[in-house]
């Protein structure tokens, strides 16, 4: 992102404010962590989930108008955004669009996981890369193994 802001704790906090009906409880939260862990497995960061206070990193499931200026768009399209390092309580947040079908990949639906990893990846300051297999190229594709590229890789080492 321009500017390129970056937090300036590598101690991050998270608190999962609602949850989709389309998983468990258990999955929603195994697939944040994992998210977080993807990105905490090759840069100097840690993820601390509250259940309550003020954290870095909000994360909500809304629908249309869900408390933003960014409403979503219904069934498919915008999947989800996030907003970037800063110092306002919406900087970090991460938003998913609960008119997707969130599943835990292959098949229908979206891999919450695989969306989840790539918001956080804005949360903590990156942009968008050029490169097709980047978990941060900018379209949805649904791979059985994530793994980081090393562009995703290069872009947080660059950063934190
Ligand atoms: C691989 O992870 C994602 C790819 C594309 C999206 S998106 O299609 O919702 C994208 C939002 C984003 O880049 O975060 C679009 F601009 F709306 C979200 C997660
Ligand atoms: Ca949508
Ligand atoms: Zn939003
Ligand atoms: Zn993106």
């Amino acid at each position: 992102f321009p500017g390129r802001p970056t937090w300036d704790h590598t101690d991050l906090t998270y608190r999962v404010v609602n949850y989709s009906p389309d998983l468990d409880v258990a999955s929603i939260d195994d697939a944040f962590s994992r998210a977080f862990g993807m990105w905490s497995n090759v840069a100097p960061l840690t993820f601390t989930r509250q259940e309550q206070g003020n954290v870095d990193i909000l994360i909500q499931f809304g629908s249309q108008n869900h408390g933003d200026s960014y409403p979503f768009d219904g069934k498919n399209g915008v999947l989800a955004h996030a907003f970037g390092p800063g110092t306002y309580s919406i900087n970090g947040d991460a938003h998913f669009d609960e008119d997707e079908f969130w599943t835990q990949g292959g098949g229908n639906g979206y891999s919450l996981f695989i969306v989840a990893a790539h918001e956080f990846g804005h949360s903590l300051g990156l942009d968008h890369s050029s490169i097709q297999g980047a978990l941060m190229y900018p379209t949805y594709s649904y791979q059985a193994n994530l793994q980081l590229h090393s562009d995703d890789v290069a872009g947080i080492q660059d950063l934190y």
